[in-house]
């Protein structure tokens, strides 16, 4: 499991530790793990062009022993203070005795613009809001120039707890960071700023709970459900897919594909569009009675394609099993019924689809989706699965640790993709998974599939369906 923690836990942990290390320990780690990130990232250190963007904090701490690391073995290092008289004085002194030399700011673009390597020591953790003007013109010019430019702990601007960014802010190629993932490393849109992102141990001590935690290999492996000798079909679960309409059988199609590759030993098809169903996937069990009438199922999906069919949604949640609400049917779904379930209820809206639910507008909930999802899983008493650019999925209520995707991408944004990941969910619902596990499994499978299927070329819903079989077989081989 790959964890984040937040600024507060950071800064604890950070405290206990520097009580027990001598003074300064604690930044030489990071400094000559960030030395070492950017001596690989150039293959050879001598003779190359290295600038640092160093601002008022120990970030700009960080890059200059960092700088004195890469001077003391051959390299050309220049730092731009932002703030000459606030600048780490031991970290200033280091980097003058290896040889490097420092610049005022509007002095700034022809060293960065010859630079080979830029280091963006501007702000870390202790950054609020987007940059301040001056650091923002240096980051437009680290932006311009040919250099790899590489942020120290966190590329400044972007919201370390959040992944928000609200104004200006360094774009990396790569980013080293120090004890701990940051959320704004794992989340859209800071995601995006950071480049790769390479983790240099400290030895913070951190508490059990983690604030951002993501699914690898390994933990999908241990949660995937597993028939066992003496499993019918009955006790691999039969999931229940009430969606599609006259007006649109292709969503009932989806996301029984989806639901077929999820684990649960059936699939029960129940609604107006069983002719398409039976069509194209003759192993569903199909039923035009509605959902109260239609067998015994141990989780149902209900929404995709089915338009404004509040009846059946309504039947779906007064079941006692796990329901998955998707598209039409989150906008059908009554709150009260939905917080007055007392089986598990996941909730998979996209970014519209969720601002529609809060009231806010889309571009608010993509800007702050850690936000976004915690609120609507408040308000529901549900668990939410959000997708997007980064899916995220928070418990029932919202509080503790939120689950971030790896997989996912761009290629998935295409229609009916949420119908398969709809299906697939609730399938690994019926198999047994919690709403959560359900959630974020179906997704990392779903965006595997997806990059399978894609390969860098645009791809249809169906073979995202098609390819999860093979995602499966990737994760359980490791
Ligand atoms: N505390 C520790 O033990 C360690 C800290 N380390 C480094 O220290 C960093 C935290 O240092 P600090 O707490 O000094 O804080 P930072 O260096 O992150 O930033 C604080 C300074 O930046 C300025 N600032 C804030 N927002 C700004 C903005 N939007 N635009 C421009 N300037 C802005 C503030 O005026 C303040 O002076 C970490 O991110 C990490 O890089 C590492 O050396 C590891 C050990
Ligand atoms: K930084």
């Amino acid at each position: 499991m790959r964890t984040a923690y937040c600024v507060d836990t950071v800064r604890a942990a950070e405290r206990d530790l520097m009580a027990r290390l001598p003074e300064g320990a604690l930044m030489q780690r990071a400094a000559a793990g960030l030395a070492a990130a950017c001596a690989d990232l150039v293959g050879r250190v001598y003779g190359r062009r290295v600038v640092l963007l160093v601002g008022s904090g120990d970030n700009g701490g960080d890059a200059l022993y960092a700088g004195a690391r890469l001077a003391r073995r051959g390299a050309g290092v220049t730092a731009v203070q932002l703030a000459p008289g606030r600048t780490h004085a031991g970290g200033l002194a280091a980097l003058r005795r290896a040889g490097g030399r420092t610049v005022a700011p509007e002095d700034a673009a022809g060293p960065i613009r010859r630079a080979d390597l830029v280091l963006d020591g501007i702000v870390g953790i202790g950054g609020r809001g987007g940059l301040r003007e001056d650091a923002a013109r240096l980051a437009a010019l680290a932006d311009g120039s040919r250099a790899a430019v590489v942020a120290v702990d966190l590329p400044s601007g972007v919201e370390a707890d959040t992944g928000e960014v609200r104004g200006a802010a360094v774009r990396a190629d790569l980013t080293v960071t120090f004890g701990t993932h940051k959320p704004g490393l794992l989340v859209d849109p800071a995601r995006e700023y950071a480049g790769s992102v390479r983790l240099v141990d400290i030895g913070l001590d951190l508490p059990g709970e983690p604030d951002l935690e993501a699914l690898q290999h390994a933990d999908v492996t241990r949660l995937l459900p597993v028939p066992g000798a003496e499993s019918d079909k009955y006790r691999r679960g039969v999931v229940g897919i009430a969606a599609g309409s006259a007006r649109y059988p292709g969503a009932a199609v989806l996301a029984v594909a989806g639901a077929l590759r999820g684990g649960a030993g059936a699939v029960r098809y129940v609604g107006p569009a069983g002719h398409a169903v039976l069509a194209r996937y003759p192993e569903t069990l199909v039923s035009d009675q509605g959902p109260e009438r239609a067998g015994r199922v141990q989780a149902w999906v209900v929404g995709p394609g089915a338009g404004d069919d509040a009846g059946t949604v309504a039947q779906v949640l007064a079941s006692d099993v796990p329901v998955l609400i998707d598209a039409d049917g989150l906008r059908l779904a009554d709150v009260g019924a939905v917080r007055g379930r007392t089986a598990p209820t996941l909730m998979t809206p996209h970014a519209g689809e969720a601002a529609a639910l809060l009231g806010v507008s889309r571009e608010e909930v993509e800007a702050g989706r850690l936000a976004a999802v915690r609120e609507l899983a408040g308000r529901y008493g549900a668990a939410v699965l959000l997708k997007g650019a980064t899916t995220v999925v928070a418990g029932a209520g919202g509080g503790g640790v939120v689950r971030v995707n790896p997989t996912g991408t761009a290629w998935l944004a295409t229609a009916g993709s949420g119908d398969v990941l709809s299906g697939l969910s609730g399938s690994l619902l019926a198999a047994g998974l919690s709403a959560v596990d359900a959630g974020s499994v179906g997704a990392y499978l779903h965006g595997l599939a997806g990059r399978f299927a894609a390969v860098g070329a645009p791809v249809g819903a169906h073979e995202v369906a098609e390819a999860v079989a093979g995602a499966w077989r990737d994760v359980v081989r490791g």
